[in-house]
């Protein structure tokens, strides 16, 4: 009797589709025009932003920003992190660059959301680090996946992105989503006596390629900042 197989079809994370293209529009900026594309999260109706910089479908080592929102530090100017300065480098370096695109993922706190981290920074001032923090809250250090980045990416045609992070394990959360890496780009910020043992934390903890002081300089050759 021959044996008959029905084909193993396996599910790839590029057949699942999360999110809808919602809308999109030119903004004008202080920086130059900003293409800005809303999607939308099937799931739970979240909207997240490409912000979008020349013709980027097809190509390939296309600049990409991967940013988390941070609103104490973006909208009210927070010293506790370096987000507001990390997404208008970025800002910068896209638009300087004439292509590129910053992706502003409402992921606020890492994925705790932002009454969570505000918990969180009440108990930093007690003493705590940033992911101990985070733990005695009942939260993992980080609660972010890159799924919806990744698809964002994919709808807008990236075919493989130079990531302006230093955050390491976003670098493996996009290329196990599907997302080539061809390199990073370094993001270099400035740090002050609120924000240094939170980017020190995420140096020593989760791997973060920060370069806090000039000895710590590679020779990549691109920076951001
Ligand atoms: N839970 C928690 N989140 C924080 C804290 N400080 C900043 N954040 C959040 O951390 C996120 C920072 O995200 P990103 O700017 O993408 O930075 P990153 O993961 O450090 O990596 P790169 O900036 O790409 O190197 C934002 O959502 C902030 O709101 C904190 O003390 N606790």
């Amino acid at each position: 009797m021959s044996e008959s197989r029905t084909p193993q079809v396996l599910p790839t994370r590029k057949s699942t589709s999360l999110l809808e293209k919602f809308s999109e529009a030119d903004v004008p900026t202080g920086r130059g025009v900003l293409r800005t594309v809303v999607f939308r999260e099937k799931r739970n109706g979240r909207e997240h932003v490409a912000l979008v910089v020349g013709e980027v479908q097809g190509l390939e080592g296309v600049p990409v920003r991967v940013h988390s929102e941070c609103l104490t530090s973006e909208v009210f100017g927070s010293l506790k992190c370096d987000c507001r300065e990390q997404l208008d480098r970025a800002l910068d370096f896209v638009t300087q660059n004439g292509c590129g695109v910053v992706l502003y993922l409402r992921q606020e706190g890492r994925g705790i959301g932002l009454g969570n981290k505000i918990k969180a920074y009440a108990l930093q001032a007690e003493g705590l680090d940033t992911y101990e923090a985070n733990r005695q809250l009942g939260f993992p250090d980080d609660l972010r996946s890159y799924d919806v980045a990744a698809e964002m990416l994919r709808l807008l045609g990236v075919r493989s992105v130079d990531l302006i992070t230093n955050n390491p394990l976003k670098i493996a959360g996009l290329v196990e989503e599907g997302i080539p890496v061809r390199r990073r780009i370094p993001s270099r910020t400035e740090h002050n006596p609120h924000n240094v043992g939170y980017l020190r934390t995420k140096r020593e903890r989760t791997g973060h390629l920060i370069e806090l002081f000039a000895e710590d300089d590679d020779d990549t050759e691109a920076k951001v900042g």
